[in-house]
């Protein structure tokens, strides 16, 4: 059940406690008590999600970043960027990070796993192993706008009875037909792809979307569904701020299973162990976080911030992989705002809400309207640039089409970073936020496969199909006329994607650096693993909570195997 309280469950043991009800604790949880012999702890900060509208309404996303729903982290002064420090939203709701993200969905390439499977040494990670998880996690719908979609996708890549509603996006974008036009016209270096996300994601394809019946389908609404919920041995407490993980002090190897957890800063903590392991899902800022607060982690830098050191683990909180984004956009003689009027017209708002009220259908259906994204690659025989992707089926670009009220943009966004950062402890306190350092473009390369995105977005959009639409280049602008020019651009311009990974990555058993093995165990000490974002070895070549599902169903298969 949800709403539970810390004291109706005190002297309570439980087989597994799962720190964070986010994507992949939601996921966790569901899984792991479809066995009525496991009872299962899931302890979320943040507050339950049912109810809250503007996580329902897709097109409402934008308004659950600055809010109570946020962690509203930011970014310590990035040197690439000029000093500047970007906000840093993180889910705080039941559902997590899913819950206010913008729902893109996107699986990356094959490439990408086979890489874990390749650095891990691990057989169970290439993306033809995975295929039982994309399965089980997704559940393929139709769009609202009852069109037929034939030609938009390929079923053989979906799963059509999984927990998570996908679909394609509703109603035509307003450039939609010239985006296919360019397919056409520039088929060589930006071709017609069916499905983006069936491996191969190269090309120009349909948008798809974690929308159900013109709702969010967050993992929240879906893996913790009512009845879900309803299961009496899974345990949910809401507003619970773990602090910290103890070691029980039996084994032979430090024995993580103790949670130390409370309401607020001010109200006394509560211990609870768990009788199997617990694990660690609070996503790629909190779960350093959390192990540094442990003392897990690297032992002198715990030393500085006055942590006692428990288990030397140098990697925690290091390898941060997030991905820019930067844009260039052209002003068009088309001023119409299509879908997104409702955004500048009250009057209009109080109708299209009401239609979503009524019949879950008209323009606050979609986060975007119907809507292509470009994947593309720098040719490989460009000079001074270092190939940082998986595979030879993986983009180093995202273009990411748009277009509305008298403007067209592609959205470039660098889905195949080499810079690394970090998330690290300010203080001793769990309760204050971390250093969060993305480091974007402090690898020369990283600017380098920007500017190459600018440029191809440059000729996408210079194609014929935009001549009579297009009046002139608004950003990089005209100013903008060589490669430092560019650099300087996108140095002051580029924000995040919100996709951090990495922070506990995964490497092969008896490695001497990274944070948890390949079955997510941490390394060196049992009854602790990870399950989260953080395990990514290298980010996947798209946005993130697909693979963080692919990351979760099979955690929850290998924590079931081991304690049947
Ligand atoms: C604004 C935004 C937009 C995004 N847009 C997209 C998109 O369109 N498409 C896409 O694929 N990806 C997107 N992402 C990224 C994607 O949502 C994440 O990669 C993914 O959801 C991460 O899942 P996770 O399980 O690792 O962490 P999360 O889903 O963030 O879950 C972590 C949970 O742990 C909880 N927690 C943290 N600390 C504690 C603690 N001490 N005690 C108890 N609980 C704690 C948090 O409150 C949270 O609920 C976006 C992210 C954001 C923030």
């Amino acid at each position: 059940a949800d709403n539970e309280q810390i004291d109706s469950l005190s002297g309570k043991t439980f087989d597994f406690i799962i720190v964070g009800g986010g994507t992949a604790g939601s996921v966790i949880a569901n899984r792991l008590t479809e066995d009525p012999r496991f009872t299962v702890l899931l302890i979320e900060a943040g507050p339950n999600n049912e109810g809250v509208l503007n996580i329902e309404v897709p097109a409402f996303s934008g308004r659950l970043t600055n809010s109570p729903y946020d962690w509203n982290f930011t970014t310590v002064s990035q040197v690439g960027l000029n000093g500047r420090s970007l906000p840093y939203p993180r889910g705080h709701v039941l559902g997590g990070s899913s819950s206010i993200n913008g729902m893109v969905f996107t699986r990356g390439s094959s490439d990408d796993y086979d890489r874990w499977a390749r650095v891990t040494g691990d057989n169970g990670w290439p993306w033809n192993a995975l295929r039982p998880y994309l399965l089980k996690n997704e559940h393929w719908v139709p769009p609202v706008d009852g069109r037929n979609t034939t030609g938009e996708f390929d079923p053989r890549a979906h799963g059509l009875d999984g927990v998570n509603y996908v679909s394609l996006g509703s109603y035509l974008g307003s450039i939609d037909e010239r985006v296919i036009q360019t397919t056409v016209d520039l088929k060589n270096e930006f071709p017609y792809n069916l499905d983006t996300n069936d491996g191969t994601p190269l090309g120009v394809g349909s948008m798809q979307s974690t929308i159900g019946f013109g709702e969010r389908s967050s993992a929240a609404r879906s893996y913790l569904a009512s009845n879900f919920r309803q299961r009496v041995n899974l345990h949910i407490l809401t507003d619970t701020t773990v602090t910290q993980i103890l070691s029980t002090g039996l084994g032979v190897r430090p024995d993580f299973r103790i949670v130390e957890l409370a309401s607020s800063v001010t109200r006394p903590r509560t211990r609870f162990t768990a009788a199997n392991e617990v694990i660690l899902s609070a996503g790629s800022i909190a779960t350093p976080q959390i192990l540094l607060n442990s003392g897990i982690g690297d032992k002198s830098e715990l030393a500085k911030v006055g942590v006692q050191s428990a288990v030397h683990l140098p990697d925690v909180g290091k390898n941060l992989s997030d991905q820019p984004v930067t844009s260039a956009a052209w002003s068009t003689n088309d001023p119409d705002p299509g879908l997104q009027a409702w955004q500048h017209n009250a009057t209009i708002l109080v109708e299209v809400l009401k239609q979503w009220n009524e019949t879950r259908t008209g323009p606050l259906v979609v986060q975007f309207p119907r809507q292509e994204t470009a994947w593309w690659r720098v040719p490989s025989n460009t000079p001074g640039f270092k190939d940082s992707s998986a595979g030879p089926k993986s983009p180093h670009i995202e273009i990411a089409l748009g277009g509305s009220g008298g403007s067209v943009s592609g959205a470039v966004v660098l889905v195949s970073p080499l810079s690394r950062g970090s998330v690290a402890l300010k203080t001793n306190n769990p309760f204050d936020a971390p250093l969060i350092d993305v480091a974007f473009l402090t690898d020369e390369n990283d600017v380098f496969a920007l500017r190459e995105g600018i440029k191809a977005t440059k000729r996408f959009f210079g194609g014929p199909a935009w001549k009579d639409l297009i009046i002139g280049e608004t950003s990089p602008g005209a100013n903008v006329t060589n490669d430092d020019e560019l650099t300087e651009y996108i140095r002051n311009s580029a924000g995040t994607t919100l996709h951090a990974v990495g922070t506990a990555a995964m490497s092969a058993r008896g490695a001497s650096y990274g944070v948890v093995d390949p079955d997510m165990r941490v390394k060196g000490i049992s009854g602790l693993r990870i399950v989260d974002a953080s395990i990514m070895p290298f980010v996947i070549s798209g946005h993130t909570q697909a693979g963080v599902y692919l990351i979760a169903e099979r955690g929850a298969d290998l924590i079931k195997s081991a304690w049947v």
